[in-house]
């Protein structure tokens, strides 16, 4: 029987967050970033188990998740790499070598930074997913109109975003197939899993998302996200 792991890339830097520390370690509503994120898939029953990648040099980590008290459903990988592609990789191959991971398993690649997704949301990407012959991500119809801009920064044109999608994440994809979709792709460019296996002439399908499951990027992002857990929190 196929497992479902979330592997949960967290060694990036924040440098566009600005704050002191790398941006999954600020605290928002009583906890980190990455403590909502974690418990968030935790919680889920249909995932079995929950890796965090950090880096090699993380000196936060520790203090959130101390090893003698971590749950048994979740483990720390210290393999990041310089790209969160990297960070995806290495956190693949040390869990294929050390915690016995399948080609067949699920693994459902979740960004840190995304603290406020749903259990629904996972739910729905699991159950659209699970029987697809490649995988896929949570996403979001493009709704503003979109302007491509020239050198001058004047538009030189109104893309059609009529077939236009935002990739989130969690994205859902076998564990093999993604291993080796990423041995094949440049881990300096790519930005999410679906774009290595797009390149191996593959098509992911599109789970529509919500707006609540918003990528922490700048600072400004904090209050949106801050309101969406308080409301988790009161319901
Ligand atoms: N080398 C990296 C870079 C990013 N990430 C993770 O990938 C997710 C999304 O990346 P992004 O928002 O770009 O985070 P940062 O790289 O930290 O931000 P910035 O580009 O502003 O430095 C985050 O959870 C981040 O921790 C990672 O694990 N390893
Ligand atoms: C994977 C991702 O969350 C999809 O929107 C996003 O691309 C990651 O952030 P980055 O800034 O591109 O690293």
């Amino acid at each position: 029987m196929s497992r479902r792991i979330a592997l949960i890339p967290a060694a990036g830097v924040g440098a566009r967050f600005g704050a002191e520390c790398p941006k999954q370690y600020v605290r928002l509503v009583g906890r980190t970033v990455l403590e909502h994120t974690v418990k968030r898939l935790a919680g889920i029953p249909a995932i079995d188990l929950v890796f965090i990648v950090v880096s090699a040099q993380d000196e936060y980590i520790d203090t959130i998740y101390p090893s003698a008290a971590l749950p048994h459903n979740i483990a720390i990988l210290r393999c990041g790499g310089d790209t969160r592609a990297q960070t995806v990789r290495n956190g693949i191959r040390l869990a294929q070598q050390h915690y016995a991971v399948l080609d067949t398993d699920w693994l459902l690649v979740h960004d840190a930074a995304r603290c406020c997704v749903s259990t629904e949301s996972v739910e729905r990407l699991i159950k659209a997913v699970q029987h697809h012959p490649v995988g896929g991500l949570l996403a979001l119809p493009v709704a503003d109109t979109l302007k491509q801009a020239d050198p001058a920064q004047q538009v030189s044109r109104t893309v059609n975003r009529a077939s236009l999608w935002q990739a989130q994440t969690p994205q859902m994809f076998r564990a093999g197939m993604l291993a080796a979709a990423l041995d094949q792709a440049d881990l300096d460019v790519i930005t999410d899993e679906s774009s290595a296996v797009e390149a191996m002439g593959l098509a992911p399908l599109l789970v529509a998302g919500d707006i609540r499951n918003l990528k922490l990027t700048s600072a400004q992002d904090a209050l949106l996200a801050t309101y969406f857990l308080q409301q988790d929190n009161i319901e």
